[in-house]
Parts: structure tokens; sequence; C-alpha cells
């Protein structure tokens, strides 16, 4: 069987380890074949000296030498990514996965041409029990968010409330509502919570809290679901990678989702 070709568009704090991972041959099955990157420079002075091997090509030319691109990059890129990879009947998965919310097109698109968008675990756990348990019916799917002031700084809804993260000195709410809203007014900081609602039931009935919290060195997300066929209380505490936003765990999640795409033994849904 010939290898599945990835290509890795963004080349930051996930898209880095992915590419050591998949170059370093510890991935059966798998090439790294493309990446893409904000500085073509950068990302090439990098990969040389990591002893990568891999071209750093256009957003573009992925569908020509990828079967599968792994967005990784800032979420206002998202159509860029997944509309030529779709259209050529091609795999992207999503990080920025909060993206997906308001453009339902691109599940169209995918639906259309034979493609698929894969959304994995993150920097999150338990979609396996929530979709699991969507299969039956859910009641209610609610979350809660604790990050170091640092890890939300810069998010939209912030600065449009006037909230300085850099003056927080106390545990402080600084959002509450639902995922989609969430996602709006915080792209780059909760897009577990989108994740969290497309594996349940929906944007608008899953509801997520905010907090900036100065006593917190981790990323932490709990999560409470309660369906017919079970309840699920969950709580991961994410350690920050170079990037304070991005939990380490993020890269190892789409790492072993990538792992699972060739493997003879399957774990989980
Ligand atoms: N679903 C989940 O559980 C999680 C999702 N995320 C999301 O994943 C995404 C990536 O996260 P992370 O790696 O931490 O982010 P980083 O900011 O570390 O990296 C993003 C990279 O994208 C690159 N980039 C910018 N513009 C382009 C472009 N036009 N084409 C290709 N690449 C570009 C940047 O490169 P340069 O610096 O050269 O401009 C940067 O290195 C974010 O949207 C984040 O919110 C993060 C954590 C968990
Ligand atoms: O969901 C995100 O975008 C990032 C996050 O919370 C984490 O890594 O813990």
């Amino acid at each position: 069987m010939s290898p599945t070709r990835i290509a890795i568009a963004g080349l930051g704090a996930i898209g880095k380890t992915l590419a050591r991972r998949i170059s370093d041959g510890t991935l059966p099955g798998l090439t790294l074949a493309a990446i893409a990157s904000g500085d073509r420079a950068k990302a090439e002075a990098w990969l040389k000296s990591e002893g990568i091997a891999c071209p750093v090509v256009d957003l573009a030319d992925f569908p020509k030498l990828a079967d599968l691109a792994v967005e990784c990059a800032p979420a206002s890129i998202i159509e860029e990514i997944c509309v030529p990879m779709l259209k050529a009947g091609k795999k992207v998965m999503v990080l920025s996965c909060g993206a997906l919310l308001p453009r339902p097109h691109l599940m169209e698109l995918a639906k259309a041409h034979g493609g698929q968008i894969i959304v994995p675990t993150g920097a999150l756990l338990g979609l396996d029990a929530v979709t699991a348990a969507a299969e039956g019916t859910i009641h209610s799917v609610k979350m809660t968010t604790r990050k170091p002031p640092v890890g939300l700084k810069g998010a939209p809804y912030l600065i449009e409330k006037g909230l300085d993260m850099d003056k927080v000195t106390t545990p402080t709410l600084v959002f509450s509502g639902t995922a989609r809203e969430a996602a709006k007014g915080f792209p780059a900081n909760v897009n577990v919570a989108a994740a969290l609602s497309l594996a349940g039931i929906g944007p608008d009935r899953t509801t997520i809290d905010i907090w900036a919290d100065p006593g917190v060195t981790r990323n932490c997300h709990s999560i409470e679901v309660d369906a017919d066929s079970a309840k699920l209380t969950l709580a991961i505490e994410n350690i920050p990678s170079e990037n304070p936003k991005t939990g380490r765990i993020t890269a190892l999640s789409v790492i072993a989702a990538l792992r699972k795409l060739n493997a003879p033994l399957r774990i989980g849904t």
C-alpha cells in the first residue's frame, strides 16, 4: 500500500511537533509531503535546522501533493486550507474547529466531493463518550474552562469588553454563553468547546464558562454531560506548549489520530 501523504498547514506549536514526528518515521504508512507557512523563509530555515526534507509550498498546491492536510494555522485562513482539499475529494484534519461553526458550507463541500473533515479530540477529552451518548439522547452539555490570563490574551471578546488580562489578579469569570458565541469571541482559545459541541448537541445548546485565573498554570477544562445513557464528569489540565494558548497534548492527539488512519488495531470510537 502506498503511504498516506500528509501536508501540514501552519508551522507553529502544533505543526512543528507534527513535522518532527511524521518525518522521523515513527508513524507507519505516513509520509510528510508538504508544508505551508505564513513565512516561507522562516519555515525552510527551521526545517533545515531540524534535518527535515519537505517542500514548503502554497496552500493551493496541497491537493496535488497530499491525501490529507492537517490545519494547524490561524483560524482566519481555514477556507484557504479546506476548500481546495475538499473540492479534490481529500481529507482535512481541522484544529481551528471553532471556525467550522459559522461555515456549514465546508461540510457540504466535503459531502459533495467525497472528502472528509476530521476534528481530532485535540486539547480535550471524552469526545468518544460524547459521540456515543449523542447516538442516544443528551439532555445537556456544560463546560468550564480556566486558563492563566496569558492563555486568553488577544481574544476579540476581551478586547471588545475592554478586559485587560495583564490586570487580572483574582479568578475572574470573563465569559458565559454558548459554544457558538465562545468560538466567535475566542477563536484561538476555546476550540475545545466547538469540538465538544460538534460531538454532542451542537453549538447553540452547549454552554461554556471561561475563567481567567492567575492561580493556575495549566489550561483546565471540565465537562458535564447529562444523557439518557450516562452521566459524564470529565476534567483535563493541559500543560501549555510553546504557545501558551495551546496545550501540549493537542499535537499528540493529532499524532494519535493520524496513527489510527492505517493501524491494524484501532482503539476508541
Ligand atoms: N482543537 C483543539 O483542541 C485546539 C486547537 N488549536 C488551534 O490550532 C491552531 C494552531 O495552533 P498552534 O499551533 O498553537 O498555533 P501557532 O500560533 O503556534 O501556529 C500557527 C502557525 O500558522 C502559521 N501561519 C500563519 N499564516 C499562515 C498561512 N497563510 N499559511 C500557513 N500557515 C500560516 C504561522 O506561521 P508564521 O509564524 O510563520 O506566520 C504559525 O506558525 C490555532 O487555530 C489554535 O487555536 C489549538 C489548541 C487546541
Ligand atoms: O481549545 C483551544 O483552542 C486550546 C485549549 O484550550 C487548550 O489547548 O487547552
